[in-house]
């Protein structure tokens, strides 16, 4: 990878890790994050959470996300060249300004979350994934969304992909393989993100935009990780025979009237039961006061023994920061 960011073989940010998540607008997506970082908190992951962050988001939210431990660090938007044919959703074209993140560079490795993420096991160990990569999960083509595209009119979904086979003699080889661009593990590098931002301006939007385009861009480095790491939502009524829900880790609430801190159950699917066993879970967390950081400051030993120990020099007697032992 990029030169400059590395002495040899070692990188010249001593290996910090971080998740990452991203944030626009004064609507009420900051609900998300919170729960994001108290979700975080309970599987007990090792690293903090940086919040990249549109100039447009209101300073009480600001406050908010500092107040629940958050590292926000605000960036400027990304425009992308005009979209002739539109966007899956209108709003995704905010998300190019996630491409902002490869800037990070303060940090060897990270794990974006959509803010629509939430967390139920810890996942620290993707940070030990071999470098160069970019890691992230299939996804699925069977939601409306989907509508416009060759994949959706034929029916076909690379979950599946012997349900409907790809019409190999009129349509050629079937597409790449395809990622949900809602959690990726990836290292930051300003080559890269300078090449990024090159090539966003050169390319032209489409449907998805930026996920499309990073698909576009890491083809090559692509690695695909199991569903577990990213449950988009539909699978669970369009590829039940390839989830079980025992075994998620991360719950991406990607689907239509599935973000929890909106969900009234009425949009089509929401009534089911997992659904609202999820939505349930995710409020669960969220309303756990003894997550919200100040608490959980207060309760964690090793941190109070830092701070304790902290305290304690300040006042002018050293204390040793290794635990007794007693
Ligand atoms: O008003 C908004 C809208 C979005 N977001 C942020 O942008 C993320 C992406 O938006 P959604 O989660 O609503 O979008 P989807 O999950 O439906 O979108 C998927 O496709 C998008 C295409 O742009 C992105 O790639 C996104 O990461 C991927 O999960 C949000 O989680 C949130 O972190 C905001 O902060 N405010
Ligand atoms: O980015 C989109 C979005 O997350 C949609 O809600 C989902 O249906 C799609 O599969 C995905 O590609
Ligand atoms: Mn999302």
């Amino acid at each position: 990878m990029a030169s400059m960011e590395m002495i040899g073989e070692k990188s010249l940010n001593g290996g910090k890790r971080a998740y990452v998540t991203f944030l626009a607008g004064n609507l009420d997506y900051w609900m998300g994050v919170v729960g994001l970082a108290k979700g975080l908190r309970k599987v007990k992951s090792a690293y903090p959470l940086v919040v990249a962050i549109l100039p447009d988001v209101p300073e009480e939210h600001r406050q908010i996300l500092v107040a629940q431990g958050c590292i926000v660090r605000e960036i400027e938007p990304v425009h992308p060249p005009e979209n002739q044919t539109g966007y899956a959703m209108a709003y995704y074209v905010i998300n190019y300004s996630k491409l902002r993140i490869w800037e990070f560079v303060e940090y060897e490795k990270m794990i974006y979350l959509d803010g629509d993420i939430q967390v139920f096991s810890n996942i620290d160990h993707l940070f030990d994934t071999p470098s160069s990569y970019l890691y992230a999960v299939k996804d699925c083509f069977c939601e409306g969304t989907w509508s416009k595209t060759p994949q959706y009119e034929i029916g076909y979904c690379q979950q599946s992909p012997e349900k409907v086979k790809w019409p190999v003699e009129s349509h050629g080889s079937p597409p790449p393989l395809y990622f949900n661009a809602g959690m990726l593990v990836f290292e930051p590098s300003l080559v890269t993100y300078n090449d990024l931002l090159q090539t966003v301006q050169v390319t032209t939007p489409t449907s998805f935009a930026e996920q499309d385009f990073l698909n576009m861009y890491f083809r090559d480095s692509y690695k695909p990780i199991p569903s577990t790491y990213n449950l988009v939502l539909a699978m669970l009524w369009r590829h039940p025979e390839c989830i079980d829900l025992d075994q998620i880790k991360v719950v991406h609430y990607c689907a239509k009237g599935s973000k929890p801190w909106r969900y009234t159950g009425d949009e089509e699917y929401m009534d089911r039961e997992d659904i609202k066993m999820l939505v349930k879970k995710w409020w669960d967390i969220y309303q756990d006061s003894s997550l919200d950081y100040k608490n959980y400051v207060k309760t964690e030993p090793k941190l109070n023994l830092i701070i304790e120990s902290l305290a304690s020099k300040e006042s002018g007697s050293v204390t040793s920061l290794a635990p007794s032992a007693a």
